[in-house]
């Protein structure tokens, strides 16, 4: 074994209180929930639980994946903010459905979400761009994002230009600023437990719109 393998092997994995998971005393719909969870994780001051790793494909169908912020949960899905011009934003675009995780090691809890992504109105897009502060607002304008940087110096200097634009055209929204919602059709809890019995839970949606209803299951740990 490398010394590195045996310093990986050292270190504990879902450490973290483990909670009661009652199966039986949940609610209709997976967002009720997520609701419920995430409480308690802030509760637990569980360390930034709103950030979630959003998966991708590209158009060869091989897997991306990065952490995005989560700015809202509604009947609409599950919100997040990014540019339309970067590379998730075109595999967005190019194939709308993507699959979010979270895991909360204080809790030892993870979730997992499957379903399809749409952008929403002009209207909630711009309405979060205004929101954001000048320095980000002028980050997002710079735009080129994940494309290959030349020098730190490139980009401090794309900054100062942007931050003066947006000082002088305090209205300026960028047009590839996207607001998504990954409506999900299928979410599962995942539990730790102290004798290793953890406790996954799936809700499958059926039907959709107003007539959508979720089926639970457990599922093999
Ligand atoms: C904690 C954290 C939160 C992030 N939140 C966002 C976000 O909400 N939206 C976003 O576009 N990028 C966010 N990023 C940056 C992305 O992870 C990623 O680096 C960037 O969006 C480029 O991704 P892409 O090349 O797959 O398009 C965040 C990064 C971290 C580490």
């Amino acid at each position: 074994m490398t010394a590195f393998e045996s310093r990986l092997k050292s270190l504990k994995t879902l450490a973290g209180a483990h909670q009661t998971f009652d199966t039986d005393a949940v609610p209709a719909t997976p967002h009720a929930l997520f609701e419920r969870w995430f409480d308690a994780a802030v509760e637990a001051r569980v360390s930034e639980p709103q950030v979630m790793t959003l998966s991708t494909v590209d158009p060869d169908g091989a897997p991306d994946a990065r952490s995005v912020v989560l700015l809202n949960m509604d009947a609409q899905g599950w919100h997040f903010a990014a540019n339309a011009a970067s590379p998730k934003g075109r595999q967005l675009t190019h194939r709308p459905e993507a699959a979010i995780t979270f895991y909360w090691p204080a809790t030892a809890q993870q979730i997992r979400l499957r379903g399809k992504v749409a952008r929403l109105s002009d209207e909630a897009c711009r309405a979060d761009f205004m929101a954001r502060p000048e320095r980000s607002r002028a980050s997002i304008l710079i735009g080129r994002q994940s494309q290959v940087l030349n020098s730190q110096d490139d980009l401090r200097h794309a900054l100062h230009e942007q931050l003066a634009r947006v000082a002088s055209q305090p209205e300026l929204v960028s047009p590839h600023w996207g607001m998504y919602a990954l409506a999900p059709h299928e979410v599962e809890f995942w539990q730790s437990d102290a004798e290793r019995r953890f406790t996954r839970l799936r809700y499958v949606r059926a039907g959709s719109g107003a007539n959508a209803s979720w089926e639970r299951s457990l599922l093999w740990p």
